[in-house]
């Protein structure tokens, strides 16, 4: 059943900066043009590509309609694809010039709610807020979408928020986690809060531990020069792991809208203890690839990825063991981790229950397999329930077996098309809803977390472990969750 809100998106004026980039052409434009397929776009809402290239107007058509061609996976409509490249304009100016921006009012329609997407590197969101403002082009119902990473640290993140807020309020900043559009990923919210089979067993008296895996078969695709600086604690866990970690997490909110929701999550983030120097060898590992086999192929390390530099201690995977020091959670390890180039892409949070009290098999189970609730992220999303059952039968011992209740999205949603995670949050945006967006508090509060982990890390000098690429993750990682007694679901 739908929720009841009014999803009628008013005509927006969609300002796309960096509409030549890689993000706009793999992700972006194509997202709008399913918005568009499904009938999600108002008639009077147009698209303006901004990029520095002199390009006529033809020239960035055949360039958006080539980026459809190459990551829209459906064949394209005809006539969607008409209507979709009539709402498009091109506008050609450097982004930190004011007086390049004197023109683009000429290609908004008056009324539109103006949208501006900043698919730029970070740096330059301060001087396009200034541009913008410097042009009267900011309105009290203008918006600004905000790409990730939100800086490299607190200090970075301070400065980079610091510059968009003095153009924009924070309730007209919509910063993207695009985790956070993922069908799975809202499903948490709705799994845990519409079901009361789950929201009254979330918690120490039932719950025995939580793992969230993020695994990547891919490496790093070419962005030596961002990764290396980086890192996949930046990279993934200060923001997407830490994201889903506070869903599965939160209290339940008041209600659905945005605050709420963001309030119990920054709850989480400020309850998660400290790892530091004191304790990180206890609580995380970090590994870097090397040359292995994915596939059957052979694949380079890391350090052999085109634009290496043979020094590099970046990580490419980490794990990590955290504590969330609250009421709820108090005594219930999360294990974290997530990797490039693991044997598979394969994402999943695992909900593992304690045994019931009493052990009425003990003949056939010296403990009981645990009962355990597995939420699948990608690919093959759904939802999977680990319980015991008698095997039929006329036996005269009892046998039991483990068995899973499977509710996969693809049989159980049959022909529901998952849409990506960007058509969803243009689309929020759009509307105005802010819930899947991340607020100020939440990126500070994450960041003052990791940055703790990666200055122990530096402090401690140790290089990051060598995994081959194809496993999933240095043999430390195993040993880490082995010490508590427990396994990582593979
Ligand atoms: N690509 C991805 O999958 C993801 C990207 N991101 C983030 O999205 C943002 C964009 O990434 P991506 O698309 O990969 O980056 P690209 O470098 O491919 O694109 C950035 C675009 O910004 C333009 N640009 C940069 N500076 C200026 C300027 N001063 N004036 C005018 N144009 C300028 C570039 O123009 P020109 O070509 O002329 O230099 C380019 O078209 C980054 O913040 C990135 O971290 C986040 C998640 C995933
Ligand atoms: O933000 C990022 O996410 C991707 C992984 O996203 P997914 O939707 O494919 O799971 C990651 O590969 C990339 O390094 C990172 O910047």
């Amino acid at each position: 059943m739908a929720v009841n809100r009014d999803s009628s998106v008013n005509s927006c004026d969609f300002v796309l900066f960096g509409t030549l980039g890689d993000l706009a052409r793999r992700k972006l434009l194509p997202a709008m043009y399913q918005l568009d397929r499904a009938g999600l776009l108002h008639e009077d809402t147009r698209i303006v590509g901004v990029a520095r290239s002199a390009m006529s107007q033809q020239e960035f058509l055949d360039a958006v309609q080539t980026a459809l061609n190459t990551f829209v996976k459906e064949s394209l409509e005809p006539d969607v694809l008409s209507r979709y490249l009539s709402r498009l304009t091109y506008y050609s100016t450097d982004f930190t010039d004011p007086s390049g921006f004197a023109d683009l009012k000429n290609h908004l329609a008056p009324g539109s709610v103006m949208v501006n997407y900043f698919a730029t590197p970070p740096s330059i969101y301060g001087a396009i807020g200034k541009c913008l403002k410097e042009n009267e082009l900011i309105q009290p119902d203008t918006r600004v979408v905000l790409e990730k990473p939100i800086g490299n640290d607190l200090a970075s993140s301070k400065v980079i928020n610091d510059q968009v807020a003095e153009y924009f309020e924070e309730n007209q900043i919509y910063r993207i986690d695009h985790y956070l559009g993922k069908e799975t990923v809202q499903n948490l919210v709705a799994l845990r809060f519409a079901n009361s089979l789950f929201a009254s067993k979330w918690d120490n008296r039932t719950i025995d531990h939580v793992q969230i895996t993020v695994a990547e078969e891919v490496g790093i695709e070419g962005r030596w020069g961002y990764f290396d600086g980086a890192g996949q604690m930046r990279d993934m866990i200060q923001n997407h792991l830490l994201q889903v970690l506070s869903l599965v997490a939160m209290d339940p909110p008041v209600n659905l809208d945005a605050d709420s929701i963001r309030d119990e999550k920054v709850k989480v983030l400020k309850s998660l203890r400290p790892i530091d120097h004191t304790n990180v060898y206890e609580n995380s590992v970090r590994g870097q690839y090397a040359r292995g086999f994915l596939r059957g192929e052979s694949v380079p390390g890391y350090l052999e990825e085109e634009g290496a530099n043979t020094e590099s201690d970046c990580e490419t995977f980490v794990a990590l063991r955290v504590d969330i020091d609250n009421w709820r959670w108090a005594g219930v390890p999360f294990y974290l981790r997530s990797g490039k180039r693991m044997p598979t892409k394969h994402s999943e949070i695992v909900v593992q229950f304690k045994n019931p009290p009493h052990n009425l098999y003990k003949d056939l189970y010296k403990e009981l397999p645990p009962n355990k609730l597995t939420i699948r992220l990608q690919p093959h999303e759904g939802v999977e329930i680990q319980v015991m059952n008698k095997v039929p039968g006329l036996d005269s011992s009892t046998r039991l077996q483990t068995s899973k209740l499977d509710l996969s999205f693809s049989d159980t949603f049959k022909n529901a098309r998952i849409a990506d995670a960007y058509e969803r949050l243009l689309l929020e945006c759009m509307l105005g809803n802010q819930s899947l967006f991340v607020r100020r508090d939440e990126v500070e509060q994450a960041w003052t977390w990791c940055d703790s982990i990666i200055e122990a890390w530096q402090r401690s000098n140790e290089p990051p472990k060598r995994y081959p690429a194809g496993s999933w993750g240095p043999v430390a990682s195993v040993a880490m969750i082995t010490r508590d007694g427990r396994a990582w679901e593979e």
